[in-house]
């Protein structure tokens, strides 16, 4: 190809990591020199509370344009903020073997959620963080926090050398603090069991334009560094979220898993007080992406018939 293949990012740390790691992988696949193009996204401009932004995509969105106005060929993107609407025009072409899935406690004094005090105080900005950790200890405090992974750490004593800490533990994805070589500060690996991760949590997803997907120098780089059973999972995850026409935000959590030749898919719905989890499993044979999107409708399905829509904010019916 002529020039260099154009990967776009955010300026944060670990979308920085994610990038670089996908863009190294995709220029040894295709033989293409590549250069990272840096994208400002609303999400990293508004310091306010997730839920307060509103609307789903608000990391996604300006990559998305840069794409689209030509900017850049590539886009990474963590899955757990896409959108489960597809961008017109757009395709992702790639998606990688994920990294771990669960949600890490990172606490003070290598404390867990079995040894947290009552009255502990835990910041997640997650409404889906926040239901299940009330579910699973009524007595801690969860306080609502955002900022990016390390604003987030130096609220916790010890874990950062930038803040001297006013919380005694936090909530982030395991994935994240793997990326970024912080995973020394992660005190428990949340057991699914008690905490679903969001939808496509630990997955990365590469975007580009529709026709460079089957017609350009890296199209057969993107399809052979696409990951099979990775792809079925969060396709089943994400058909959840959409049947629930729920956003990112929502406190919903789902988990699916290929054993053998079966694919498992659990869901969580919360109240946003943690008080009520409407918690259900499907399982399916069909290990085509059409398949994992059935069951994913499928459980949703089931969700709303036993009532989701009462225990959660839902627009669907
Ligand atoms: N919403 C922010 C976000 N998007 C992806 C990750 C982590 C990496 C991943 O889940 O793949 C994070 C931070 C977090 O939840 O702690």
């Amino acid at each position: 190809m002529t020039g260099s293949l154009r990967v776009g990012t955010r300026a944060s740390a670990l979308a920085l990591t994610q990038t670089t790691t996908v863009a190294e992988r995709i220029s040894s696949l295709s033989g293409a020199v590549h250069e990272l193009v840096r994208i400002r996204t609303e999400g990293d401009v508004h310091k306010g509370s997730l839920t307060q932004i509103g609307g789903t995509g608000v990391f996604v969105a300006a990559l998305r344009d840069a794409l689209l106005a030509d900017r850049c060929d590539l886009a990474v993107h963590s899955l757990k903020d896409l959108p489960t609407v597809p961008a017109e025009g757009l395709n992702v072409a790639a998606i990688p073997e994920r990294a771990d899935t669960r949600d890490a406690l990172c606490a003070r004094d290598g404390l867990t959620l079995a040894t947290l005090p009552d009255g502990a105080t835990v910041g997640t900005g997650s409404p889906r963080r926040a239901a299940q950790l009330r579910a699973a200890r009524p007595g801690l405090e969860v306080i609502d926090i955002r900022g990016n992974v390390d604003t987030r750490l130096a609220r916790v004593a010890g874990l950062s050398e930038s803040g001297p800490g006013d919380l005694d533990a936090v909530v982030l994805a395991a994935a994240g603090l793997f990326r970024l070589g912080r995973e020394s500060v992660i005190t428990e690996l949340i057991d699914p069991a008690v905490m679903l991760p969001a939808p496509g949590q630990g997955a990365l997803a590469v975007e580009c334009r529709t026709g460079d997907a089957v017609d350009s120098p890296f199209a057969a780089a993107l399809k052979d560094y696409d990951h099979t059973t990775t792809r079925l999972a969060v396709t089943a995850e994400r058909a959840v979220l959409r049947r629930l026409e729920a956003g990112c935000s929502a406190p919903i959590g789902a988990l699916a898993t290929v054993t053998g030749d079966v694919l498992t898919l659990q869901a969580v719905v919360c109240s946003l007080d943690g008080t009520q989890l409407l918690r259900l499993a499907r399982s399916g044979g069909d290990l085509s992406v059409d398949g994992a999107d059935a069951l994913g409708v499928g459980l949703a399905e089931d969700l709303l018939a036993a009532g989701a829509a009462g225990i959660a904010p839902l627009t669907a019916q």
